[in-house]
């Protein structure tokens, strides 16, 4: 466990916003051979005394790492993984109740969702649960990666849930799932919506990404002005059936390694150190989210922002007839 604070600046006509707020890291607890149930029960077993850590830290805001219920099975293409699926008020739901009505906290559960209203249809789905327990709502995942051995849109399709902000007992909390965090306009989305802290579950690894992590979400909470909680899930995966990546090389039975590193960034550009590369973890940090206004007023990303020109760039570029402005010089090709 590791635990910090952001400060902010005390205001005559508002006082201090003050939340804790809480990332999970984890390996997975059996092998990937195991029968589904034992898999997902042992997992259960294992983040029970970190989520009471978590609980009983005083944490009001408590994130998971992405389809945490799971074996991030996606790189193998196989349709048996699909049985980790559940509904949204299904087993690992009720599980995370139980710990939001003890701790009164808010708990952010991103998990392979199966909506049995529409056909059975599989989902990467976040759920906010609320302080007591309620169902408060989810967000399910906008944009699906189709690089290297991250095939998931053969489980599931892009979200169709738009860019949810969940107003809760301890401020205003979304969630942009893993890959997600390339788009700066999800991102976007979610600030204009009014966040003060947006949550990146994610499962990423090494050779991949790792360049990548540190940048993206602070750079997501500075042009934002919010917080932001990165995860990442921790350690090497094996599936009993070696896949491919369509890159000519060997086939293999792992992903590579989940490089963990999770952390917080804030508005004003400061963030927390990361957690192991290699160990579950628990990160805590106090945050006062009238940082978040605070530089909203400081540097006016919102007022000078110009949103009206990117609308119009935006809807003529989504047409088919749609033609980039490049004004060439008339030399370019006179000698050709
Ligand atoms: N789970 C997921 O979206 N992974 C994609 C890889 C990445 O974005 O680093």
């Amino acid at each position: 466990m590791q635990a910090f604070s952001f400060s902010a600046d005390r205001e005559s006509l508002r006082g201090p916003r003050i939340v804790r707020v809480g990332l999970i890291q984890n390996s997975i607890s059996l092998p990937t051979t195991a029968p589904f149930l034992d898999q997902r029960r042992a997992i259960f077993k294992k983040l029970t005394p970190i989520i009471d850590a978590a609980g009983s830290s005083g944490v009001n805001v408590l994130c998971l790492q992405e389809a945490w219920t799971m074996p991030f099975a996606f790189c193998t293409r196989e349709k048996k993984w699909c049985e980790f699926a559940e509904p949204i008020d299904g087993e690992s739901t009720q599980f995370l109740q139980e710990f939001a009505r003890k701790y009164n906290m808010v708990i952010v559960s991103s998990i392979l969702e199966r909506d049995v209203y529409h056909g059975e249809t599989l989902w990467n789905t976040a759920l906010i649960i609320g302080n007591h327990g309620n169902i408060i709502g989810k967000h399910r995942k906008n944009h699906i990666p189709r690089v290297g051995d991250f095939n998931e849109s053969t489980y599931y399709m892009e979200g169709n849930t738009g860019h949810p902000v969940f107003d809760t007992a301890y401020g205003k909390i979304a969630v942009n799932i893993c890959y997600g965090r390339h788009h700066p306009l999800n991102w976007l989305a979610f600030g204009l919506n009014g966040a003060e802290i947006v949550f990146n579950p994610s499962a990423t690894v090494g050779e991949l990404s790792e360049p990548m992590w540190p940048i993206e979400a602070r750079n997501a909470a500075i042009a934002n002005s919010y917080f932001v909680g990165s995860i990442n899930r921790v350690g090497t995966e094996v599936f009993p059936n070696p896949f491919t990546s369509g890159d000519g090389k060997p086939q293999h039975a792992d992903f590579g390694h989940f490089y963990g590193s999770s952390h917080f960034s804030a508005p004003d550009s400061s963030c927390t150190p990361s957690l192991s590369r290699h160990k579950d973890g628990l990160l805590i940090s106090d945050m006062d989210l009238n940082l978040c206004r605070q530089l909203k007023e400081k540097w006016g990303f919102r007022m000078t922002a110009r949103y009206e020109v990117y609308a119009d760039l935006l809807a003529r570029y989504v047409k088919h007839d749609f033609e980039p402005q490049v004004i060439s010089d008339p030399l370019l090709y006179k000698n050709a």
